[in-house]
């Protein structure tokens, strides 16, 4: 008797990442456990509209490919840092459905991104691309008022209390970022004299 083969079951990680730090992919890890993934795709943004500056683009599509280098089911993808334009989501998924037209797509994002998303681009569209998770994150309800139940889940994930911004002043402020970021990462960052005048 054949066996029904299942779709590639596939999560999006998008992010600024600016730098990537653990509790991104605590929450990457995290999902991928609980929603039985076989892939995790982390797609650091071009140009996102919503943030004012942001380190170039190729500084954090190499700081994503360092951190998540030593996990087998962590990728990286280039679709928003090649886009020409401003970065939004309904793109992202569009180009990683074009590139995997099999696979079942997990769009993963924190509490505070998520609770923004009705001001995101073509935002009705983006339910029939994809099921979107929603993680805990502290300091910001996890909610999913007025979010259509069916294509949201909500997670509830180790508590990290790290985000980019403190990074970035930590290492302004002369502090350390050792296991706040991965190894490779501090590293990194040292190496090209990143955030050194960032407050
Ligand atoms: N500590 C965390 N726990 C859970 N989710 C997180 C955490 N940090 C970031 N995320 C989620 O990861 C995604 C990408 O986040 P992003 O790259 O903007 O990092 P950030 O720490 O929020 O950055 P910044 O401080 O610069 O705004 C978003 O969906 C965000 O909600
Ligand atoms: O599509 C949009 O309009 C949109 C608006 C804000 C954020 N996003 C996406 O949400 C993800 C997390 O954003 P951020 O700012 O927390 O890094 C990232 O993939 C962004 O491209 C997308």
């Amino acid at each position: 008797m054949a066996v029904a083969s299942r779709r590639p079951r596939v999560g999006v990680m998008g992010g600024t990442f600016d730098p990537i730090h653990n509790g991104h992919l605590v929450a990457a890890s995290e999902v991928a456990q609980s929603f039985d993934l076989d892939e995790v795709i982390f797609v650091p943004t071009g140009r996102p509209w919503h943030k004012n500056v942001v380190t170039p683009a190729e500084h954090r599509y190499l700081m994503t490919v360092i951190a998540t280098a030593s996990n087998p089911r962590f990728t990286v993808s280039r679709v928003d840092v090649d886009r020409d334009g401003t970065t939004y989501t309904i793109d992202t998924l569009r180009d990683i459905h074009r590139n995997r037209p099999d696979a079942e797509l997990f769009f993963i994002t924190g509490a505070d991104a998520v609770a923004q998303i009705f001001n995101w681009k073509d935002v009705e569209e983006l339910w029939s691309l994809a099921h979107f998770v929603a993680v805990s994150r502290p300091g910001h309800p996890l909610s999913v008022s007025g979010l259509p139940p069916q294509d949201v889940s909500l997670l509830e994930v180790p508590a990290l209390a790290i985000s980019s911004t403190d990074c970035r002043s930590r290492v302004s402020r002369g502090f350390p970022v050792w296991y706040l970021v991965p190894d490779g990462v501090v590293q990194y960052i040292t190496k090209h004299h990143l955030y050194r005048s960032i407050a």
